[in-house]
C-alpha cells in the first residue's frame, strides 16, 4: 500500500504525510490451494475454511498496532496482497507485485509432498527476484492438520532448498483454517515476526518500494526458471531489465490507494521512523539472527535500497496503461461471458477497494511504548476506531474468533511453536512461542482428502454471513463466498463427497447475492430436488450435478463478479457436472484431481487479474457447459419452471436418452423423476397445439413431454408435436424397451430428431433404402412433423379406438410388448426412445413397405396390430407420404425400438424372414438396427392393409402402396 500510495500521492503534503506513515505491504505468494487466502483470512482474524481460489488478487489491509517514539498509540494499516496460485498468475501477474511489497509470505501446503518441488521451485523464484531480494520472507507450512504434512523444520528447509538461505525468513508450521481441537498461533507469530522485521529495515525497504513505483520494471515471472543469485548485495545495484513481454497492469493505486487511504485515515498514522529504533522490535529482529547473524549486521550496515534501483525506469506507466489495455483485451477473448473486462474492473475494485473495516476484522490496540508488540495483549478489546468490531464479527460463534486478530495472538509471548526456529533463521521474537502445535491428532480435519471440507464449522460461518451479510463489501464478498458456498453444497451432497472446490460457493448466491437468488432459487431447488430424486446409484451423477452445479452457480455469481454481469442462467445442472472436469489448466502440476479448484481459474487468469479481488474463475469449460444447458432451457421453456431445469438437466444430457436406449440394464436416474414433470408441463403446451388434450392420454403427454424435454437441448426447436402414437406411451414407457411396438411408432416421431443430430445415420439409412426409400430420414422428418402438427387427430383417434379391432385382437401379441401400456391400448404407448439414435431414421425408410407386401405372411396378429399402427402413424407421421410412406413409416419405428431382444416372439420371426426374402439389403439396416420387428411390422401392415378395414380408416392414403 504504501507504494501505491506514494505513487499516487502528488502533492507535497500528502507525501510528507506518507512519509510519516508505516505503510507496509504484505505480499502472499504460494501455489494455489496452499491456503493463502485462508492464511489471510486467519491474519485478519477471520478464519475460514471454505476458502475459494483467488483469481488474480485480493488486497485486504489489516491494522496493526503500533506504538511510536512519543508514545503515541497507532494502528499501522498493513495491506496484504493475496495473490492467485495459480500457474499462470504466477507466471504474469506476480512480479508485478514485487516491487510493491515490504516482506512476503509464502504459503505451501506442507501435506502435498507432490508439489513439494513445484514448491521449491516458485519459492527459489521469488528469493532470486531482484525486487524481492533482500525482503523479509515468511515461509508458512501449512496444512498441518493434515496427516502427513511435513513438521520438521529441516525437512522442509532442506526439500525447499533454503538450508542456507540468509535472506531473513522465519518458517512457521501452521494450520490456517479454523482448528477446533486448538489453537494455532503460529501464522500471528509468523505475521508479527515478519511486520516487526520489515520495521526494522522499513527506511530501506519503503524507499526501494517508493523508488520502485515511480517506475515499475517487471521482473522475471514466477515459473520460468530463474537462477538463483546469492544474496550477493551487489546486484542490488544493478537495475533490473524490463520485460518486454506484455505485462499485467501493476495494481494500481485506484485498487490499492483508495483502499489505503482511507485506512490510513481511519488509522492514526504513525511516525514509523521513529518506531523503528524501537528495542523491541529490534530484539525480536536480533532474534533473527540466530541462523544469520552476519546477514543482519550486513543489512543493517546496507542500505536494502539500491540507490540504482529507482526510478527512472523508463519502462512505466505508459506501458502499464498499455497493459491493461491488453488485459482487458485479454479479458475480452477469454471465454468469459459478457462484458468481463469491465465487470471485472468494476466489481472486483470495488471490492478490493473496501476501505472499511470489515466487521469481522479485530481492531489492534495501540501498544505501549515500551513493548508494542506484547501489550497488543492488553490492550485486544476494542478501540475506538472500531467500536463494533467484536460485535458484528460475524463469526463469533467460531473458536476461532476468541482471537480476533492474528496480532493480538501474538502477544502471547511467543506463541507456539510450530514454528520452526531454525538454526539459521528462524526468527527469534517467537522462539519462545514455540508450543508444539502440532497435535495433528486433535486436528478437527482428519487427512481427509484434499477436497474435503468440514461442513460443520462452515455452516455456521456462512449463516453469519449472511445475516450479517458483510459481503455487500467488498471483502465481505469474499468472505461470503467463503463462508456461504459450501453450505448450500454440502447440504446437497450430504457432506459426502470430496469437494474439489472447497470453498464452493453455493451458498453466497442464493443468500447473497440477491439479484442471483431470484435465478437461482428455482434451480437451487431443483438442484435438490434432483439429488434427492436421482438413483441412488447415479452417485456421480449426483455429485457432479450437485456440486457442479453449485459450485459453478456460485463461481458466476459471487466470485466472478465480471461474469456474472452477463445474465448467465443459472446453471444448469448439466453443466455444472462439468465443472469438475474442467480443472484448470494451471494445475498440471498439482498431483490431485486438480480439482478442481484450481482448474476453475485457468482461464480467467488473464481476464483482470488485478482489479478482481476474488474471483474464482469459472473455467472457460463453464461457459460452453452453460450453453448447453441454457439452450435446452430457453427452448423448453424449462426455466419458467423450478422444475424445468431438471428436466432440461436431464434433457440435455445425451446420455440420458442413452440410459433410456439401454435402459434395462443401468439405472435411469432420470427415468422417473422428468417423465412426471414432463407430462404436466408438457401438456401445456400440447394444449397450445392443435392437438385434442381432452382426448390424449397421459402416455401422450408423456412422449410428449420427452420430446420436448428428454430430448437434449436439440430439440430446442420446437419439436412437432409428436405424433400421437408415439406420444401415448412415452411417459411409461422410456424404461420399456421391451415393448417392440410402442417404439417402433415413437420412432417417427423422434426421426426427425435423430436425423438432426445423427447424420450418419441418415446416410446408412438411405442408402439402404430402396427405390423406395424415399423416406429419407429428412424427408420423414419434415413430414413427421408436419404432419404431427396437420394431424394431431390420429392419436385421438386411436385413444378413442382402443377398441379397435385390429389393434386390440392382434395385440394380443402386443400385451407383451407393451409393459408400459396397459392404459394405452395400443402398443403406440412407447414412444420415445429411438430418436436419439437415429436408428430410428431408417426405420422410417419405405422399403419395408414394400416387403411388407411381399410377405403378407407375417403373423397376422403382429402384423394388423402393427398396421394399426401404422395405419396410425402413417397418416399421422407421414400424411403427406404416399403409400411408400405410409408402410415404411411404421416400420422405422419399431425396428429402432425393438432392435433388441425383447420382443423376439413374434416381431422377430417375422422380420427374419422378411429380410432374407426382401429385405436383404434392408436387412442390413435391420441388423443395425437390429429391430426384428421390422418384418413383422411389414406383414403386419399389409395385411392391415389389405384386411382391414379398421386400420384403413386410419390410413387414407394406404390404398397407394397398392
Ligand atoms: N486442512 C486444511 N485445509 C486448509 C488449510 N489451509 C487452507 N486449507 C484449505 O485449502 C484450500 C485452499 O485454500 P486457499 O486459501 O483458497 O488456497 P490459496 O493458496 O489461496 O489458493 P489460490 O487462491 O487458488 O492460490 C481451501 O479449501 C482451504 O480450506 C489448512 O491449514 N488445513
Ligand atoms: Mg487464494
Amino acid at each position: 500500500m504504501g507504494a501505491a500510495s506514494c505513487k499516487n500521492s502528488k502533492s507535497p503534503e500528502q507525501n510528507q504525510e506518507n512519509a510519516n506513515k508505516t505503510n507496509i505491504t504484505i505480499g502472499v505468494f504460494g501455489l494455489d490451494y496452499a491456503g493463502k487466502t485462508s492464511t489471510v483470512k486467519a491474519i485478519e482474524g477471520s478464519p475460514t475454511k471454505h476458502a475459494l481460489p483467488t483469481v488474480s488478487t485480493n488486497t485486504s489491509t489489516v491494522p496493526y498496532p503500533v506504538s511510536t517514539k512519543r508514545g503515541e498509540k497507532s494502528h499501522e494499516p498493513i495491506q496484504i496482497i493475496d495473490v492467485s496460485g495459480q500457474r499462470r498468475f504466477r507466471e504474469d501477474s506476480w512480479p508485478d507485485y514485487y516491487d510493491k511489497i515490504h516482506g512476503l509470505i509464502f504459503v505451501l501446503d506442507a501435506s502435498e509432498k507432490k508439489r513439494i518441488t513445484e514448491n521449491k521451485q516458485t519459492l527459489d523464484d521469488l528469493l532470486c527476484d531482484d525486487k524481492l531480494r533482500d525482503k523479509p520472507i515468511l515461509i508458512l507450512a501449512n496444512k498441518q492438520d493434515r496427516t502427513g504434512a511435513i513438521d520438521d523444520e529441516k525437512e522442509i528447509k532442506k526439500k525447499l532448498d533454503i538450508d542456507q538461505l540468509k535472506i531473513k525468513h522465519k518458517i512457521e508450521f501452521c494450520t490456517a483454517i479454523p482448528n477446533n481441537d486448538k489453537d494455532d498461533d503460529s501464522i500471528r507469530t509468523g505475521f508479527s515476526w515478519l511486520i516487526r522485521t520489515i520495521e526494522a529495515n522499513y527506511s530501506d525497504l519503503n524507499a526501494r518500494v517508493v523508488n520502485n513505483a515511480k517506475g515499475s520494471n517487471r521482473s522475471k515471472p514466477i515459473g520460468r526458471k530463474n537462477d538463483r543469485k546469492s544474496d550477493d548485495s551487489n546486484s542490488e545495484d544493478e537495475p533490473p531489465s524490463p520485460r518486454k513481454r506484455m505485462t499485467i497492469p501493476p495494481f494500481s493505486k485506484t485498487r490499492t490507494d483508495v483502499r489505503s487511504t482511507n485506512d490510513s485515515n481511519k488509522l492514526p498514522s504513525i511516525n514509523h521512523a521513529k518506531n523503528i529504533p524501537k528495542s523491541s522490535s529490534r530484539d525480536t529482529h536480533s532474534e533473527d539472527d540466530d541462523g544469520d547473524v552476519n546477514y543482519n549486521a550486513r543489512v543493517r550496515a546496507r542500505p536494502v535500497i539500491s540507490p540504482v534501483d529507482n526510478d527512472d525506469y523508463s519502462y512505466n506507466r505508459s506501458s502499464n496503461q498499455a497493459n491493461t489495455t491488453k488485459s482487458n483485451t485479454l479479458a475480452k477473448k477469454k471465454k468469459v461471458i459478457g462484458p468481463a473486462s469491465n465487470a471485472n474492473k468494476d466489481t472486483s475494485y470495488k471490492k478490493s477497494n473496501d476501505n472499511e473495516l470489515k466487521s469481522y476484522r479485530a481492531p489492534y490496540e495501540s501498544l505501549p511504548d515500551d513493548d508494542p508488540w506484547s501489550s497488543i495483549k492488553k490492550t485486544s478489546k476494542t478501540d475506538d476506531t472500531f467500536p463494533n468490531l467484536y460485535s458484528k464479527s460475524p463469526i463469533t460463534n467460531d473458536a476461532t474468533k476468541k482471537y480476533p486478530s492474528p496480532l493480538l495472538r501474538d502477544i502471547k509471548p511467543k506463541s507456539s511453536g510450530l514454528t520452526s526456529k531454525g538454526p539459521n533463521y528462524s526468527d527469534n521474537d517467537d522462539d519462545d512461542d514455540s508450543s508444539s502445535k502440532k497435535d495433528k491428532n486433535k486436528s478437527t480435519f482428519p487427512p481427509k482428502t484434499r477436497y474435503d471440507d468440514d461442513d460443520d464449522s462452515y455452516k455456521k460461518i456462512s449463516s453469519s454471513y449472511s445475516k450479517n451479510k458483510p459481503l455487500l463489501t467488498p471483502k465481505k464478498t469474499t468472505l461470503g463466498a467463503y463462508g456461504a458456498d459450501d453450505d448450500d453444497y454440502d447440504k446437497l451432497n450430504n457432506k459426502t463427497n470430496n469437494r474439489p472446490f472447497g470453498s464452493t460457493p453455493t451458498k453466497k448466491l442464493f443468500k447473497h447475492d440477491e439479484e442471483d437468488e431470484e435465478e437461482s432459487d428455482p434451480f437451487k431447488k431443483t438442484s435438490l430436488k434432483l439429488t434427492k430424486t436421482v438413483d441412488s446409484d447415479d452417485d456421480d451423477y449426483k455429485k457432479k450435478t450437485s456440486k457442479s452445479y453449485l459450485s459453478s452457480s456460485d463461481r458466476s455469481n459471487f466470485d466472478n463478479d465480471y461474469r456474472r454481469t452477463t445474465s448467465k442462467p443459472p446453471l444448469s445442472p448439466a453443466t455444472t457436472s462439468k465443472r469438475s472436469k474442467d480443472n484448470d489448466d494451471d494445475d498440471d502440476d498439482s498431483p490431485l484431481p486438480k480439482p478442481l479448484s484450481r482448474s476453475r481459474f485457468p482461464n480467467d487468469n488473464y481476464v483482470s487479474t488485478l482489479s478482481k479481488p476474488t474471483n474464482r474463475l469459472i473455467a472457460d469449460d463453464d461457459g460452453d457447459s452453460y450453453k448447453k444447458p441454457s439452450s435446452p432451457y430457453s427452448t423448453n421453456k424449462s426455466l419458467s419452471t423450478p422444475k424445468k431445469p431438471t428436466s432440461s438437466t436431464y434433457g440435455a444430457d445425451n446420455d440420458d436418452d442413452h440410459d433410456k436406449y439401454n435402459t434395462k440394464t443401468t439405472h435411469r436416474p432420470f427415468a422417473t423423476t422428468p417423465t412426471t414433470k414432463k407430462l404436466g408441463r408438457f401438456d401445456e403446451e400440447d394444449e397450445e397445439d392443435d392437438y385434442d388434450k381432452k382426448k390424449t392420454s397421459k402416455s401422450y403427454l408423456s412422449s410428449s413431454d420427452r420430446s420436448n424435454f428428454d430430448n437434449d437441448y436439440r430439440r430446442t426447436t420446437a419439436k412437432p408435436p409428436l405424433s400421437p402414437a408415439t406420444t401415448t406411451k412415452r411417459s411409461k414407457d422410456d424404461d420399456d424397451d421391451d415393448s417392440p411396438l410402442s417404439k417402433s411408432l415413437n420412432h417417427s416421431r423422434f426421426n426427425s430428431d435423430i436425423d438432426r443430430s445423427l447424420p450418419p445415420y441418415k446416410s446408412a439409412t438411405t442408402t439402404k433404402k430402396g427405390d423406395d426409400d424415399d423416406d429419407d430420414d429428412d424427408d420423414d422428418d419434415y413430414k413427421s412433423k408436419s404432419k404431427s402438427n396437420s394431424k394431431p387427430k390420429v392419436p385421438l383417434r386411436f385413444n378413442d379406438n382402443d377398441d379397435l379391432p385390429s389393434s386390440s385382437s392382434k395385440f394380443g401379441t402386443r400385451p407383451k410388448y407393451d409393459d408400459d401400456d396397459d392404459d394405452n391400448p395400443s402398443s403406440f404407448s412407447k414412444p420415445t426412445i429411438r430418436p436419439k439414435y437415429g436408428n430410428d431414421n431408417r426405420s422410417s425408410s419405405p422399403p419395408r413397405s414394400t416387403s411388407i407386401s411381399r410377405k403378407p405372411d407375417d403373423k397376422a396378429s403382429l402384423s394388423s396390430p402393427k398396421m394399426n399402427t401404422r395405419s396410425k402413424f402413417d397418416d399421422d407421421d407421414y400424411p403427406s407420404l404416399s403409400s411408400k410412406l405410409a408402410t415404411q413409416s411404421p416400420r422405422l419405428p419399431s425396428r429402432s425400438k425393438y432392435t433388441d431382444e425383447d420382443y423376439t416372439s413374434s416381431s422377430k420371426k417375422n422380420s427374419f424372414p422378411s429380410r432374407d426374402d426382401d429385405y436383404s439389403g434392408k436387412g442390413g439396416l435391420r441388423s443395425r438396427i437390429g429391430n426384428d420387428d421390422f418384418d413383422s411390422t411389414k406383414g403386419g401392415f399389409h395385411s392391415a392393409r389389405v384386411g382391414s378395414a379398421a386400420t384403413q380408416r386410419f390410413r387414407p392414403n394406404m390404398n397407394d402402396d397398392d
